[in-house]
């Protein structure tokens, strides 16, 4: 099954107003649209006669071994794609040896699944992703359950401040989950009655002193998720971060933001070399990860392919997702006279209508 034929057969099974939450993007959804546009106005210039029979695509990622360079970007509310939910994402992603980050969205406990994880492969990469929290409690107890499920790296969204305004829902009146899912990682933290469950944070009150923190209280690689100009790349090394995830939330947050894949060669630039920097956005297919790491990401993250896998066909879905990633872009990367990902470079970019 193509990525496209995943994503019809998800329209057709789903709820529209889930299917909605998951297409939508924020205000006009003109982000949302330019991140997979960005992708057409890169090419590819292949190098000739230095390739070789067998291709090596593994990557090496903080809290992950050898993965591919496909992640899994963490993505609320799986099981209202599919009975088995995250738990189906799970053994997909360790099956296909890709990071799977989770997260406080998740609607799946994440020691259940970093334990699903587990039932696909011994040594999955399992990252959990949050939000900080103004009161420090609060994230310490997301940290440590975290750190006590398994899980492998942390990753701290910095671009929600405020919920992102998202038409489809508001118009579609889609306010809360549905009765029997909920944000089970948001349950019993400190501060709240047994057994009830705590808001995801959104709060424009963190600092980078509260995320320095985060990065202290724990022995993980902490990523920072949602960079996209290039000072705070900086910045984010300074407080600790163990790499930084450009990304615009697909979409979801600022409408008026540039494309993911624009913002990344400033980012690269201002990294260094120092630490991985990845992105996620409008990926769609092979090239697109072929163009990404050409421009200096380590990694890309698919968010809504990932959705649409999983409602179609549940965990074979998902697997489906990645493993036809996966080929593409090593098919991609064949082409191009590429033997391993730094085979890659900057000068086999070009914009659409310009050549070298
Ligand atoms: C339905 C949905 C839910 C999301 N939930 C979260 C979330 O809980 N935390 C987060 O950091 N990003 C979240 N994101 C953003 C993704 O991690 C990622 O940045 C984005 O989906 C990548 O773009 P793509 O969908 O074009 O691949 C969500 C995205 C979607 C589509
Ligand atoms: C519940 C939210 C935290 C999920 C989210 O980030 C999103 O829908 O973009």
């Amino acid at each position: 099954m193509t990525l496209r034929a995943l994503h019809d057969a998800a329209r057709k099974t789903l709820d529209p107003v889930h299917y909605d939450y998951v297409a939508g993007g924020a205000d006009e959804e003109r982000v949302l649209s330019a991140n997979e546009s960005a992708f057409d106005r890169y090419l590819l210039l292949p190098r000739i006669l230095c390739g070789s029979e067998t291709r090596d695509t593994t990557v090496r990622l903080p809290g992950a071994r050898r993965a591919a360079p496909v992640f899994v970007a963490p993505t609320a509310f799986h099981r209202l794609m599919h009975p088995d939910g995250e738990r189906a994402t799970a053994r997909a992603a360790a099956a296909e040896g890709a990071v799977l980050v989770t997260g406080t969205a998740a609607t799946t406990a994440v020691d259940a699944v970093v334990a699903a994880a587990r039932e696909a492969a011994p040594d999955p990469a399992v990252w959990f992703q949050l939000y900080l929290h103004p009161r420090r409690e609060v994230t310490e107890a997301l940290v440590r359950r975290a750190e006590q499920a398994g899980c492998t790296a942390l990753v701290v969204t910095v671009d929600s401040a405020v919920f992102g305004r998202h038409t489809r829902d508001l118009r579609n009146g889609f306010t809360d989950l549905p009765p029997g899912h909920a944000a089970e990682n948001m349950r019993d933290l400190p501060g709240a009655p047994p057994g009830t469950l705590t808001d995801i944070p959104m709060s424009a009150a963190p600092t980078w002193r509260d995320f320095a923190e985060l990065a202290r209280m724990t022995a993980l690689p902490v990523l920072v998720k949602g960079i996209l100009h290039p000072a705070d790349a900086r910045l984010a090394l300074g407080h600790g971060a163990s790499g930084v995830i450009v990304s615009n939330h697909g979409g979801r947050q600022c409408d008026a933001v540039p494309a993911a894949l624009d913002c990344l060669p400033a980012v690269v630039d201002a990294v260094a070399g120092r630490t991985p920097v990845l992105m996620d956005g409008g990926v769609r297919r092979g090239s697109d990860i072929a163009v990404a790491l050409a421009l200096g990401a380590t990694a890309v993250g698919v968010g809504r392919p990932v959705m649409w896998g999983l409602a179609a066909e549940g965990e074979a879905g998902v697997r489906a997702v990645l493993a036809t990633l996966r080929d593409e872009y090593d098919h991609t990367l064949a082409l191009c006279g590429g033997r391993r990902n730094a085979d890659l470079t900057k000068d086999m970019v070009v914009r659409r209508g310009e050549t070298r």
